[in-house]
Formats: structure tokens, C-alpha cells, sequence
């Protein structure tokens, strides 16, 4: 049994504050939860500060909620303590199928009873990680991209066995606190968004080990090309007018022929030191000076911006409604 409704949620406990979990605790803490962090690395504290403080401007820009404050962040000195009044709990240690198995049985352990617990997890099943745990029913993954503070989405799915209830609370939880949710009926390999994300990123990589791109050259294609219109629009509908005004059965007709090579030559290439190390450096060679605390700022800007041209600023959202 749930003991609270996603509406009512007010004390979230992230675990583990990186990249991902700090991003998860400077959204929670814009849409104005009391937020209590837990991550066992030294230093962890004043590095989640500055992640959080570096995310505030654009926290601002998109709309803080009403008592939204940073003095709303506690850290905590044990996991016990991190999740022992939460009413909602977001995992997101390092991508490790062991640790993550045994992490969530210890949350599971110290967290209120019927609380639901979610992993940031970018692909592993729950499945594969709820083996552990007492109470495996309440565990489901919440899939965020990068910064979980600026893009909407969130993909969320249960393993074989979680509660339905759970994945459902977990839906509604996420909409409410902001996000913009896509509830998986099954445990897809790699999810949705991240098996699209990766048939792109293998061919990117063939192209640097072939030499047949450089890393500059791959980002420009895409910034300058298909990026430009996925923002607004998914591959499939830009596809369908790919085919005038026949659509996409004009399109499948006219170009599915000729895609069956594309489709069926593509393999895994070989991530060899060569190919490790051509990627680091183009990709160096790119931000040409620009730190990764500018290229972070650059990002958040041009997500806003993208979001604003498009109409999906949280204030806009609802002058819409
Ligand atoms: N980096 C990304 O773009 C995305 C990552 N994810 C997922 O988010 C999760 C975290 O990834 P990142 O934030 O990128 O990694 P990260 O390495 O930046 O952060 C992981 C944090 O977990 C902490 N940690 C280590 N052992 C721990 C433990 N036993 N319990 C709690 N915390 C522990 C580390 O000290 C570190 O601060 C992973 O499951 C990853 O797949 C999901 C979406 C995007
Ligand atoms: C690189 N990554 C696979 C961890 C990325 C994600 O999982 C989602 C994102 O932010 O693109």
C-alpha cells in the first residue's frame, strides 16, 4: 500500500549526486520540495553545491514554484537518514548492475514502508535489479536525460516484479513534480529514447573509426540538420513529409526500398584505445577552450531557448491550458 498521493509528495530523497542525481535534486528543488541527498564520495557535498548553484539561473528561467529555495537541500550523513521520512526516493548511483542491485535492497530496507523507490538507471531492466530487495513491488525505474533539471522526459517501466500500482504512482509523481512522462508497458532493451540515441551513436562512432567523420563534423550534421527539427517534431512525422503529400506510405514506398542496406549492415564497432582516444580528443578539438562549466551554461541557455521557441516553459504550459 502507496501511504501517500503522488499530489501530496513533499520530502524527496535522491541518492547518489553526480551528474544525474545532482541534476534530479536541482529539479526537485525548483518545483519546491524539501530535498534530502545522500552520496557517499568525499567531497560530494560542496560538488552537488556547485551544481545545483551552477543550475539555479536557469532554474529561475524556467519558473521556480512558489517557495522553491536552495535552503530546502539537507545532506545527509547516511543512507538510513537520507530516506527515513522520504515519500518519494530517486537512485541514481554509478551504472553498476552489482551495486545497483544491492543498493536498492538496502534502500528498500530503510525506506518507509510502500514508499516507492525509482532508479535513474540509463539500461539496465529492474528487473535485473529488484533480485535483492524484500519488497520488489515498489521498485521502478525513472529514466531522465541530461540535466534532469531543463529536458522533460522521463521514461518510466517496472520490472517483472513491481506493482502496477507502483509504476502508475510513479507516472503521476513525475507529472506532478514537472516532468513529461512516458509510461513503457514492457521492459524494452535500452528503453526508448536511449535505443534510438544509441543506433545513432554506433553509427557516429563507425564513422571516426573509419575516418570517414570527424567528431565535429558528426555534431554539425546533426545541430545544423535532423536536430533542428526533432526538437519539435519526432523522426517519424518529419519522415512522413518526407513523402510530399503521399506521407509516410509515399515515403516507405519511395525510400524503404533503399533503406534495407542501412538497416541491416549495422554492427557494434570495436571501442578500441584508437577509436577512445580520437573521440576525446575531437571532441577537445571542439570545445576549443570552452570548459565543461561552459559548455554546461551553453546547454542550459540553448535548452531554454529551444523550449521557449517551441512554447514549453512551464509558464507557457500553462497560459495554454
Ligand atoms: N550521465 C548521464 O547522462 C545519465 C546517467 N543516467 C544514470 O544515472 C545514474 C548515475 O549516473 P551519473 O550521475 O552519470 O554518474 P556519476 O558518476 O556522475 O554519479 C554517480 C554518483 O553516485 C555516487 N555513488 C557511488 N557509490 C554509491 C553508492 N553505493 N550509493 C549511492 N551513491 C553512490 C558517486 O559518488 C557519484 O557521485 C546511472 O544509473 C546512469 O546510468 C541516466 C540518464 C543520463
Ligand atoms: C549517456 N547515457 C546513455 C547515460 C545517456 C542517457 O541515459 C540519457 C541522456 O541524457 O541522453
Amino acid at each position: 500500500m502507496i501511504p501517500i498521493n503522488p499530489e501530496e509528495v513533499r520530502r524527496v530523497a535522491c541518492i547518489g549526486a553526480g551528474v544525474i542525481g545532482g541534476g534530479w535534486v536541482a529539479h526537485f528543488l525548483g518545483r519546491g520540495y524539501d530535498v534530502t541527498a545522500w552520496d557517499p564520495a568525499p567531497g560530494a557535498e560542496q560538488r552537488l553545491g556547485r551544481l545545483v548553484e551552477g543550475a539555479w539561473p536557469a532554474l529561475r528561467q524556467l519558473g521556480l514554484a512558489e517557495g522553491a529555495s536552495l535552503e530546502r537541500l539537507t545532506v545527509a550523513a547516511t543512507l538510513e537518514e537520507a530516506v527515513a521520512d522520504a515519500q518519494f526516493v530517486q537512485e541514481s548511483a554509478p551504472e553498476k548492475l552489482e551495486l545497483k542491485r544491492d543498493l536498492l535492497a538496502e534502500l528498500d530496507a530503510a525506506t518507509p514502508p510502500g514508499v516507492v523507490i525509482a532508479s535513474s538507471t540509463s539500461g539496465y531492466p529492474m528487473t535485473d535489479m529488484q533480485t535483492e530487495a524484500a519488497d520488489p513491488g515498489r521498485l521502478v525505474v525513472g529514466h531522465p536525460f541530461n540535466p534532469p533539471y531543463l529536458i522533460p522526459l522521463v521514461e518510466v517501466v517496472g520490472g517483472e516484479r513491481t506493482d502496477d500500482a507502483a509504476v502508475a504512482w510513479a507516472s503521476r509523481f513525475y507529472e506532478v513534480a514537472g516532468k513529461s512522462v512516458i509510461t513503457m508497458k514492457s521492459e524494452v532493451p535500452g528503453f526508448i529514447a536511449n535505443r534510438l540515441q544509441e543506433a545513432l551513436w554506433r553509427e557516429a562512432l563507425h564513422m571516426v573509426a573509419n575516418g570517414e567523420a570527424t567528431v565535429q563534423e558528426i555534431d554539425d550534421s546533426i545541430t545544423e540538420g535532423p536536430g533542428l527539427r526533432w526538437a519539435f517534431m519526432g523522426p517519424m512525422l518529419t519522415f512522413a513529409l518526407a513523402g510530399g503529400e503521399g506521407g509516410m506510405a509515399h515515403m516507405l514506398d519511395h525510400f524503404g526500398p533503399s533503406l534495407k542496406s542501412p538497416w541491416t549492415r549495422l554492427e557494434a564497432p570495436e571501442l578500441d584505445k584508437k577509436l577512445y582516444d580520437a573521440v576525446v580528443a575531437g571532441c577537445d578539438e571542439e570545445a576549443a577552450g570552452r570548459t565543461i562549466a561552459d559548455l554546461v551554461a551553453e546547454r542550459d541557455q540553448g535548452v531554454i531557448d529551444v523550449l521557449r521557441a517551441t512554447g514549453r516553459l512551464p509558464q507557457q504550459r500553462k497560459e495554454t491550458q
